[in-house]
């Protein structure tokens, strides 16, 4: 087993969740007697190479403060912004890359990740000195087209990327600040350090991280939750 350093955790944790037409941000929608960022932060810090957390909220969120998260010392709390690369930016200038090398970012929406596929990513990266992504290869055909099909995609090499993602601290910062002061499109981490031109590995992961994003998704992650190991 590789020696592995101290990492920092960023949390995505400043969305509105227009997808999951509740009442409130998914994040805070119960799940399992907790909140769904509670049970996301339960997983995590299983994970003893996991040491500060940077959480990303809306600089208004009003459910924070009640969670007893909100007094722990590891959680440092920070403003998130426009889109959910803004938010992880924001984290990341906070991050000292001398004292955390490695940055490993997690959505709040992810609840149901496996702590042995958190320990597989940063085993895999921290062994062969690349970043990577915990990720799944496709299973069904794959059509483009909107209410109609285009074309069947050839899904050989295709996979959905998940996280965590787990980068060198100081080279995604620079990919993520450069990528979007240049109105590149970012949806994860990794097609930041793509557009930089820097190695992804692709560690295969449970299909079972699912990201909660519209309302029938909280049932399975619940299952999920119960479920997983
Ligand atoms: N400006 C934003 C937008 C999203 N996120 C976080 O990024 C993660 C993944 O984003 P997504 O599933 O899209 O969440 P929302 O943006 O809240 O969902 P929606 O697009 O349905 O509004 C979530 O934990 C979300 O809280 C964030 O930190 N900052
Ligand atoms: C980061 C991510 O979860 C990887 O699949 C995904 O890109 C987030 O997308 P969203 O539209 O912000 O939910």
């Amino acid at each position: 087993m590789t020696a592995i350093p101290a990492i920092a955790t960023v949390i995505p944790a400043a969305g509105v969740g227009k997808r999951m037409q509740a009442d409130k941000p998914k994040q805070y929608l119960q799940l399992c007697g907790l909140t769904v960022l509670e049970q996301t932060l339960h997983r995590l810090k299983q994970v003893p190479a996991l040491q500060q957390f940077y959480l990303a909220l809306s600089p208004d969120d009003p459910y924070f403060p009640a969670l007893p998260l909100a007094n722990d010392p590891k959680i440092q709390r920070l403003n998130g912004g426009a889109e959910r690369a803004n938010s992880v930016l924001n984290a990341l200038l906070q991050i000292d890359a001398q004292q955390y090398p490695w940055v490993l970012v997690h959505d709040a929406a992810r609840p149901a990740v496996r702590v042995s596929d958190i320990e597989l990513l940063i085993q895999s990266c921290i062994q062969q000195g690349q970043g990577g992504i915990l990720a799944t290869p496709v299973r069904d055909t794959m059509k483009r087209g909107s209410d109609t099909v285009q074309h069947t995609v050839d899904r050989a090499g295709l996979w959905h990327a998940y996280t965590p993602q787990l980068f060198p601290t100081a080279q995604l910062k620079d990919a993520l600040q450069q990528a979007l002061a240049q109105g590149v499109a970012i949806t994860d981490e990794a097609s930041a350090m793509e557009w930089a031109g820097l190695p992804v590995l692709l560690v295969q992961g449970h299909a079972d991280n699912i990201k909660i994003t519209q309302a029938e998704d909280l049932a399975l992650a619940a299952f999920y939750l119960e479920h997983s190991v």
